[in-house]
């Protein structure tokens, strides 16, 4: 099993794809690890990344998951993976469709976040091109991220659960 938990840049996949990842006693995968020093030093300046900066990161995403599911490992993987055709490029390689979870919520809320947050290279400025981007996935578990994480998880695997039961 392969679980996507995608979403704009403080919408919560790292808080709540690790939770999930824990829950389903899943390997966890962060998106955020595998960008390249050049990627980090563009988005720490404020300059929004461009296809063709995401197309290697997505491939080293995706061998990592291949990886893992060629050694039987189910998966978690937080990534933004704003578009479909990153969603498309990064299972593409494991043969397999991912569960997509979707974490949905207001401007102002996610860019409150960002600005509480710590350590993180990721400015708030650069939320709005991050919107720009999303193409909303269309068959996805969308969750409200207004809710408590514990709350969120909750949802999340009752999702999953409906999800299998219905193939
Ligand atoms: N449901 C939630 N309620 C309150 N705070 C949250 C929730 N989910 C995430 N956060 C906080 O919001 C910030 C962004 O979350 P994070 O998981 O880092 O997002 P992402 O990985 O999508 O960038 C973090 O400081 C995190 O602790
Ligand atoms: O494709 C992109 O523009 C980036 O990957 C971006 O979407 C991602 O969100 C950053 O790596 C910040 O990391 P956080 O999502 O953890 O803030």
């Amino acid at each position: 099993m392969i679980v996507l938990v995608m979403g704009v840049s403080g919408s919560g996949k790292s808080t709540i794809g690790r939770m999930l990842a824990d829950a389903l006693g899943a390997e966890f995968l962060e998106a955020d690890s595998f960008h390249s020093p050049e990627n980090v030093a563009k988005m720490s300046g404020g300059v929004p990344l461009e296809d063709a900066d995401r197309w290697p990161w997505l491939d080293a995403i995706g061998s990592a998951i291949t990886g893992l599911r060629q050694a039987g490992k189910p998966v978690v993987l937080a990534c933004s993976a704003l578009k479909e055709a990153y969603r498309r490029r990064l299972f593409d390689r494991a043969g397999e469709t991912a569960r997509v979870v979707f974490l949905s919520g207001g401007a102002d809320l996610i860019a409150a976040r960002m600005g509480r947050r710590q350590g993180h290279y990721m400015p708030p400025a650069l939320l709005p091109s991050q919107l720009a981007t999303l193409e909303p996935p269309e068959a996805a578990i969308r969750v409200d991220i207004s809710h408590k994480p514990e709350e969120i998880l909750a949802e999340v695997l009752n999702g999953l659960k409906a999800a299998s039961a219905t193939g």
